[in-house]
Parts: structure tokens; C-alpha cells; sequence
């Protein structure tokens, strides 16, 4: 008998968010509907200004919806986001430079009130875990931008919550630092089991890491297409890139962004 399908880690339904700006309303997102299931790894990928930003805060608590519903392993994001349900990782580390790197990772514990014991043995644990052991004294202006990108994960890592949040991380990393950093990230979904939520502009990045690819136009922010690439398998490496399969999935998301493209960009 097949297994009862568990329920989705994130549940969207005709989600609409309007900001109000001085000179008249701007439509980030319109009616959006998207499911996703517990261990997926999504990426969000369009043209500046589709939403991909703000669908992503709103998933985090970060802004509120105008319109529609949205779940967060069953219930609303203000409650999933005080169960700690997510980290959040920026485009820039944003790590604090007067504390060591061992001292940003047990920064979110401490503002939770962790005891010194417990910060020191989750920390370490995740610095293991994105290969930072033999760092962690150093301070973050000591270590290379890749390094503190991967600092910044496993911050976000700390008190282990379920859902991983991650808004063009590697956007200002070199294309070889990139490539390196994909590679652990994939390793490290693949050995914690995480919902890994992903923002980028890239389509390769996009395709490599993804078991699904969510394609976002704008004006109004919306949802175009949804591609599975499970075909991938979970266990890649770089050169999948070069693979018919790897290029099939490329080309549809390509093919997406052009039609949602409009020409006064
Ligand atoms: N606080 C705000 N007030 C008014 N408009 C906003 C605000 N935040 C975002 N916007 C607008 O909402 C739209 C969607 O922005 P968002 O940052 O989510 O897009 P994005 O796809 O992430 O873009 P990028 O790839 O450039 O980061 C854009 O037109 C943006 O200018």
C-alpha cells in the first residue's frame, strides 16, 4: 500500500502582496500558488523585480500578504517563525566582525537563551558540517568571501530548524567559488534532509541544485512554470552540467524566462 503523502512543509494559495508606493501600487506577487513538500530543494529563479525576494519574506514573516493563504508546516509564518521553523541566509554574510566565527554561529542561540554548553556543542557541529572545523577562532574578515558564505549557513543551521531560507547566496562569489560552494550545499541537503527554499538569477546554479525550479515573472510578480528536475538524481556532481538531461531542463527554464520576459526591462 503506498505511504500516506506527509503534508506540505509550505502550503501557498492565491497569494497577492501590494506594496504602496509614493507614486501608486506595485504588484510583487499575484495570486501565487505553490506546494512544497518536506525535503525538497527549490530554487526561484526570474528577471529583477518578479517577486522572488518578497515571496520568500513572506514565507519568513519578514512582510505581510495583501491577499490569499499561506502555511508553514501547518500553521501561519508568525507562529512557524517564533517554533524557529527557518534560517535565513542573505546575499551578503552580514557576520558580525568583532565576534570570532564560532561566536556568529551561537549567536541565534544565545538571543534564544541557550546555555554556554549547548552553544558551544550545536556550533560545532554545524561548522563541522560546512567545513569550517580549524576556523572557528577566526574572525570573519579573516576568511575568504566562499568561507564566510558558508559561516553564514551554518548561522543559520544553528538551532536546526526544518526549513532553510536562502536569498542569492552566492550571487557576489566568483563563478569557481560558486561551483564549490554548490557542490557542498547539495552534500550538506543531502546528508541534513532540509526544505532548502533558493533564490538566484542563475539558471545553471538553478538546475544543478534543484529538485524543482519555480520560473517568476514580473509586473505582476507571478509564478510561469514549475520544473521537476528529480530526473537529476539527488547524488551530482558538476559535470551533470554538460549531461542532455541537465541541458533539456536548462533550456525549458530558459524558454520560461523569455516568454515572461517583457521588453521595457
Ligand atoms: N518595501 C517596498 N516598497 C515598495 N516596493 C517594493 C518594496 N520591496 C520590493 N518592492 C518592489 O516589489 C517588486 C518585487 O521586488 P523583489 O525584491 O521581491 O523582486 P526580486 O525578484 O527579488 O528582484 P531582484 O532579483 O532584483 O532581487 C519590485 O518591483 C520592487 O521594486
Amino acid at each position: 500500500m503506498k505511504e500516506p503523502a506527509s503534508p506540505p512543509v509550505v502550503a501557498i494559495k492565491g497569494l497577492s502582496l501590494t506594496y504602496e508606493a509614493a507614486d501608486g501600487p506595485v504588484y510583487a506577487l499575484s495570486n501565487v500558488d505553490l506546494q512544497i513538500a518536506e525535503g525538497e530543494f527549490i530554487s526561484f529563479i526570474g528577471p529583477s523585480g518578479c517577486g522572488k525576494t518578497t515571496l520568500l519574506r513572506v514565507i519568513a514573516d519578514l512582510e505581510q500578504p495583501t491577499g490569499g493563504d499561506i502555511h508553514v508546516n501547518g500553521v501561519g509564518p508568525e507562529e512557524a517563525r517564533l517554533r524557529r521553523d527557518y534560517g535565513f541566509v542573505f546575499q551578503a554574510p552580514a557576520l558580525y566582525p568583532w565576534r570570532t566565527i564560532q561566536k556568529n554561529i551561537e549567536l541565534p542561540l544565545e538571543i534564544f537563551g541557550v546555555s554556554k554548553a549547548e552553544r558551544r556543542e550545536k556550533a560545532s557541529k554545524q561548522l563541522e558540517l560546512v567545513n569550517l572545523k580549524g576556523f572557528e577562532n577566526k574572525f570573519p574578515w579573516q576568511l575568504s568571501g566562499g568561507m564566510q558564505q558558508r559561516a553564514s549557513i551554518a548561522r543559520a543551521l544553528s538551532f536546526d530548524p526544518k526549513l532553510l531560507l536562502m536569498d542569492e547566496p552566492f550571487g557576489a562569489l566568483d563563478e569557481i567559488v560558486r561551483d564549490h560552494l554548490n557542490e557542498q550545499l547539495l552534500k550538506l541537503w543531502d546528508k541534513t534532509g532540509k526544505t532548502v527554499l533558493f533564490v538566484t538569477h542563475s539558471i545553471p546554479e538553478a538546475v544543478f541544485l534543484s529538485s524543482k525550479i519555480v520560473v517568476m515573472s514580473p509586473r505582476p510578480g507571478r509564478i510561469i512554470d514549475i520544473i521537476d528536475a528529480s530526473v537529476l538524481g539527488r547524488d551530482r556532481t558538476l559535470d551533470i552540467r554538460e549531461t542532455p538531461e541537465f541541458l533539456k531542463i536548462a533550456h525549458r527554464v530558459r524558454e520560461g524566462l523569455r516568454a515572461g520576459h517583457s521588453y521595457d526591462d
